[in-house]
């Protein structure tokens, strides 16, 4: 057996002329894309991608096959991004954005709840002069804001504990609206009731669903009956309109107050970490040098790989992606489309380099925003 030390000396060798080899590739990628810009021609060509996968695996013992696929599958991926990058930097037109400007002081916000609900709490936080009108439901807020009614609508997208609010998403792609802001809220629910009520006389608590399963164990402690309701500051009037001491509300503390509940416990969710994210959605796509995020949604070809491959595109551009999550494509049964979030700005030459990837490589993308994360005072905390 070989010293470990002379093995190493040999794969530093052979890395070398790897790297050699890899330069000389990446400068044909570069005659090819220029030969494509001049003739006409897509960058991804995969009956080429497979002729040469079939003709190189002939050469290679069964053992290593897979090996060497993974090798030149990517190596093949690194010369289209090359070419992608060359492309546009010759002809920015290639990728054409709509972008407008950003309406960070927008009159009108519209959101789904009543006042004192937590998407009005985030209202506030993110547009402070705006005028904040409550909607029965997030359709209706994402009604309004494309009927132009609503300059912008707030709505959650995601919590710490209960995860995706999965409507908000299908909304988002339903109405083709864009993500302007998002920001992160601290929650803490609150368990309120009419004056007069105990925890002797409480048998039901009503919230939003979301809430409930925030306050799950909780729930199941105190032997309460979960009761689901459009929202949490709703169930908090409705509670205060019944005057019923058997019913309770899961809410925030500015909730209670303003619908004159009084607070039997403080702090009932289940974990101390809970934060929910809202965004701020708008009719126009808009970018500022300021973003720090980008959201879009992707659909794939049914074949193997092509999750990875398109994943594999973020890697290859260094960048970090800081959620991905799918739905189930309505008109098509057992296919899905990704939501994905990553660090990124659109006005950024590598950003809309990997943008353009994915639009000439994916079945569909569409972004779905640019922004930057904003947190409230107590997450910072
Ligand atoms: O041959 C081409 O058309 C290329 O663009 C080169 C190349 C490669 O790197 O081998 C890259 C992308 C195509 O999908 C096929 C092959």
């Amino acid at each position: 057996m070989r010293d470990l030390k002379d093995v190493r000396r040999d794969i530093n060798a052979i890395d070398h002329e790897i790297l050699k080899l890899f330069l000389k590739r990446m400068k044909c990628a570069e005659e090819v894309s220029d030969y494509k810009m001049e003739h006409g021609g897509q960058v991804l060509v995969p009956s080429r991608e497979t002729e040469l996968m079939n003709t190189m695996l002939q050469d290679i013992p069964d053992e290593l096959k897979l090996e060497y696929s993974s090798l030149l599958r990517t190596t093949t991926r690194v010369s289209r991004k090359h070419q992608y990058a060359r492309m546009l930097e010759a002809e920015p037109q290639r990728l054409q954005l709509d972008l407008h400007p950003r309406n960070n002081d927008p009159k009108t916000v519209y959101y789904g709840g009543l006042p004192a609900s937590y998407a009005d709490i985030a209202a506030k936080d993110l547009f402070p002069h705006a005028q904040r009108i409550p909607q029965n439901s997030w359709e209706d807020v994402f009604h309004a804001v494309l009927d132009g009614k609503a300059d912008i609508g707030v709505v959650p997208v995601e919590n710490s504990t209960a995860g995706t609010v999965n409507e908000v998403y299908d909304l988002l792609e339903q109405y083709g609206l864009y993500i302007t802001h998002s920001h992160i809220k601290r929650i803490r629910h609150c368990i309120a009731a009419c004056k007069g009520a105990s925890f002797d006389t409480i048998k039901e608590v009503h919230s939003h669903p979301q809430a409930l399963r925030q306050c799950q164990q909780y729930i199941k402690q105190h032997n309460l009956t979960p009761v689901e309701e459009s929202n949490t500051a709703v169930a908090a009037h409705a509670i205060a309109q019944s005057g019923d001491l058997t019913r309770a509300a899961i809410c925030s503390e500015a909730a209670a107050r303003l619908y004159g509940l009084e607070i039997l416990e403080d702090h009932v969710n289940d974990a101390d970490f809970n934060q929910t994210r809202f965004i701020a959605v708008s009719r126009f796509l808009s970018t500022q040098e300021a973003d720090t995020r980008v959201s879009l949604v992707l659909t794939l070809p049914h074949i193997v790989g092509s999750l990875y491959g398109a994943l594999a595109v973020f890697a290859d551009y260094g960048v970090n992606m800081t959620e991905i999550h799918s739905r189930p494509l309505r008109d098509m049964p057992w296919n899905y489309c990704f939501y994905i979030d990553f660090d990124g700005n659109l006005l950024r030459q590598d950003t809309r380099a990997l943008i353009y990837q994915t639009m000439q490589e994916c079945s569909y993308v569409r972004i779905l925003g640019s922004y930057s994360v904003t947190q409230d005072s107590e997450v910072k905390a």
